[in-house]
């Protein structure tokens, strides 16, 4: 069997499409422009990346985006003042600080300073404990965007045997839950899980977020099993024609030998990293319509 690829970065512009058409509409119909406040803090130069992305298209779809550079050595408190004085600002509808932050700062004390309402990264416990307990909350952009390209590709995925691999709070945790709340049968496996390759084989859908290069090889997969590959690591790919390193893009599955078995499969680059942030950008259009007590967006939330 060959997989279909899931093509994250065109569903990820389709996504971005849909979130730009419901901005169109808040502006025309009700004067309002949908804000998203990044705050970075330091030069960790992958986080530039992404947040420099994030400005780019959050302004591609017509919304307004605010940059907080912050100094490295930046205190608790003056970070939590940034955050108070966003979660006061009317015109700011999605908040998000980007991680990793510094070792000096206490990542789950700055989350939770974030109004629960404007965090569009899902990531406070008031958020958490509503997506456990199935009500409407914020959710985790990686893991929706996750749900959604399995949706798509499989129109329903209830009752699907689904294993995700890593159970970190940015993904494994909500990933599963999200799973979970589709009428999945979920198992969280992680490093310490006893006959991990087993447990892998009889699921129908593999979701693997370890962030260990290539970990999962084609012999772990069941044939024409759904491989949703949410790693992103960079390996040594030898030298450049001038002698300096070169690295490459991998995912934590192995694509070349689970291609070969599974039945669908998302590369890395171009899978899911793109509609994370596709993700964030429905998340903040998301918030600014239930802050205004309007429809929110179709097909923009789990
Ligand atoms: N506050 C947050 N911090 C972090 C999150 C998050 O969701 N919220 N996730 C990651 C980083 N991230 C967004 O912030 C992110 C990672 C990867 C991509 C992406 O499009 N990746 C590309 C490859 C890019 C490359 O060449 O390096 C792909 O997979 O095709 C987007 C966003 C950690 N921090």
């Amino acid at each position: 069997m060959t997989a279909t690829v899931i093509d994250g970065k065109a569903f990820a512009a389709k996504v971005r499409g849909k979130v730009g058409e419901h901005v169109a509409r808040l502006k025309a119909d009700h004067g309002i422009t949908p804000g998203l406040a990044v705050v970075l803090v330091g030069e960790d130069p992958a986080s530039q990346v992404y947040v420099r992305s994030k400005g780019k298209m959050t302004v591609e779809v017509g919304m307004n985006s605010y940059e907080h550079k912050l100094d490295v050595n930046t205190s608790e408190a003056t970070l939590l003042k940034v955050i108070e004085e966003l979660n006061a600002d009317p015109d700011v509808h999605g908040i998000l600080v980007q991680l990793p932050l510094p070792d000096h700062l206490d990542s789950d004390l700055v989350i939770n300073a974030i109004d629960p309402a404007k965090d569009v990264d899902g990531f406070h416990v008031s958020n958490v404990g509503l997506l456990g307990t199935g009500q409407k909350s914020m959710v985790p952009c990686t893991p929706l965007g996750c749900l959604m390209m399995l949706r798509e590709h499989h129109g329903s995925i209830s009752g699907m045997n689904a294993v995700v691999i890593g159970r970190s709070n940015i993904v494994g945790k909500p990933m599963a839950q999200l799973l979970l709340n589709d009428s999945c049968t979920v198992t969280i496996a992680h490093s310490r899980t006893k006959d991990l390759q087993e447990t892998v084989k009889r699921a129908d859908i593999v979701v693997a977020a370890v962030g260990r290069p290539e970990m999962v090889t084609g012999d772990w997969i069941k044939e024409g099993a759904t491989v949703i590959d949410v790693g992103i690591n960079r390996i040594d790919a030898g030298l450049k024609d001038d002698g300096s390193p070169k690295t490459r893009l991998v995912g934590d599955v192995d694509y070349a030998s689970c291609a070969a078995v599974a039945g669908a499969i998302t590369p890395v680059p171009g899978g899911v990293g793109p509609m994370t942030i596709a993700c964030l950008l429905a998340n903040t259009v998301t918030a600014c319509s239930r802050a205004n007590g309007l429809k929110e967006p179709e097909g923009l939330t789990a």
